[in-house]
């Protein structure tokens, strides 16, 4: 059988790719050191638990599966802890990104899927971000990713392998068969924490900064449904294996959304009031942040096809409520 390595698989977005690329016809082989990710999301292939900058188990993963293409995912994400703690995310993300990066190249696996995101852009205010969009970071996040696009070209020009980066926009929603969903731990994403908030499984949801020039003083943000963002690295793995060139593509729909908007749109999905409060600004944080790239649709033929706002909270809701109390 064909197999992926999924660098990941146990996460959120890396379990849902699993899934599809199951539907696919390919083998996910996860792996993942469960730092963030959860046993029991990996449903759909094996599990090889073990940590990105072990390079003796990577070796032994790669020489037993043979996989013939790598989906990495694997990373520390949450913006508020790289401002705290950088060398965690320089540490996992670059070190963690290299030492894979040195395994698969020795090990010839042709192709390379990597997850990038557009915290590279950084504080851009009104601007529609393209591929050709200036990167400035202003996270230590950001930074570690922008890192490892910048190693995967040196890489690439070394070894041949194939590449693409895809820079998502945020990523929402849940299978629509609730199969899997998101749960990060600590769970500091904005959906799911208002979902909660509506449940009572936790205090109101903060509103981080209402002095945004923006058109209600909050964030803006363009948010993708995670089915529709997996789709795109199946995608992907089609277009390197039919020989397309390496380059950087942005996934997002072009539609932002402030804090307030996407709260709305929970009390409307779940027929429920939000409790709020209002707070600061959260440090790391830029004000708005929409993809102004066709370049997914045009070249991957790509079409979000759940990403409005009410699917994606309608499934990330329908997954909460099949869930029992946090782990
Ligand atoms: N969620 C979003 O909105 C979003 C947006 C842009 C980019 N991304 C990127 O997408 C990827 C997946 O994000 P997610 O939301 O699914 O996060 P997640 O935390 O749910 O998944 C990450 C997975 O990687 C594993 N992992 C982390 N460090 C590891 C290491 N050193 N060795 C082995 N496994 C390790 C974790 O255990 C976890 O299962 C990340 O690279 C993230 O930066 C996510
Ligand atoms: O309790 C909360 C949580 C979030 N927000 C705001 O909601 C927006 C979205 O925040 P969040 O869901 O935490 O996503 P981001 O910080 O935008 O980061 C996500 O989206 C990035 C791309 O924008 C990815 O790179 C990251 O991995 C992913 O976590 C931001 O304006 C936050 O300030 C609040 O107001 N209150």
């Amino acid at each position: 059988m064909r197999k992926v390595l999924v660098t990941g698989g146990a996460g959120y977005i890396g379990s849902h790719a699993c899934k599809q690329l199951a539907e696919a016809g390919y083998e996910p082989v996860t792996y993942d050191n469960l730092s963030t990710g959860w046993q029991d999301a990996v449903k759909f292939g094996p599990a090889e638990i073990g940590e990105l900058t072990d390079r003796a188990r990577l070796n032994e993963v790669i020489a037993r599966h043979q996989p013939e293409a790598v989906m990495h995912f694997a990373a520390l994400s949450d913006v508020g802890q790289s401002m705290r703690e950088p060398q965690l995310y320089w540490r996992n993300n670059v070190v963690g990104s290299m030492t894979l990066l040195d395994a698969i190249t020795a090990a010839e696996i042709p192709r390379f899927v990597f997850s990038s995101t557009c915290a590279t852009y950084g504080e851009q205010d009104g601007v529609m971000l393209d591929e050709t969009s200036s990167q400035n970071p202003i996270n230590a996040y950001g930074g570690s990713k922008r890192a490892v696009e910048d190693m995967l070209r040196d890489y690439g020009r070394m070894s041949g392998l194939a590449h693409v980066s895809f820079r998502y926009f945020n990523v929402a929603g849940a299978d629509p068969e609730r199969q899997i969903g998101e749960f990060h731990r600590p769970e500091t994403h904005l959906i799911p924490l208002a979902l909660d908030a509506v449940r009572g499984r936790r205090d109101a949801l903060t509103i981080f900064g209402t002095d945004y020039e923006t058109r209600d003083g909050t964030c803006v943000r363009d948010y993708v449904h995670v089915m529709d963002l997996v789709d795109a690295h199946i995608r992907g793995l089609d277009y390197l294996a039919s020989g397309g060139k390496e380059t950087v593509f942005n996934l997002g729909t072009g539609s932002g959304f402030t804090v307030r908007e996407v709260i709305d749109a929970v009390a409307d999905v779940t027929e429920q009031k939000v409790p709020c409060t209002e707070g600061p600004r959260r440090p790391g944080d830029c004000t708005a942040l929409v993809s102004g790239s066709s370049k997914a649709r045009e070249i991957l033929g790509w079409e979000p096809q759940y990403s409005t706002l009410p699917q994606m909270i309608s499934d990330a809701w329908g997954w909460h409520q099949s869930q029992g109390y946090i782990r």
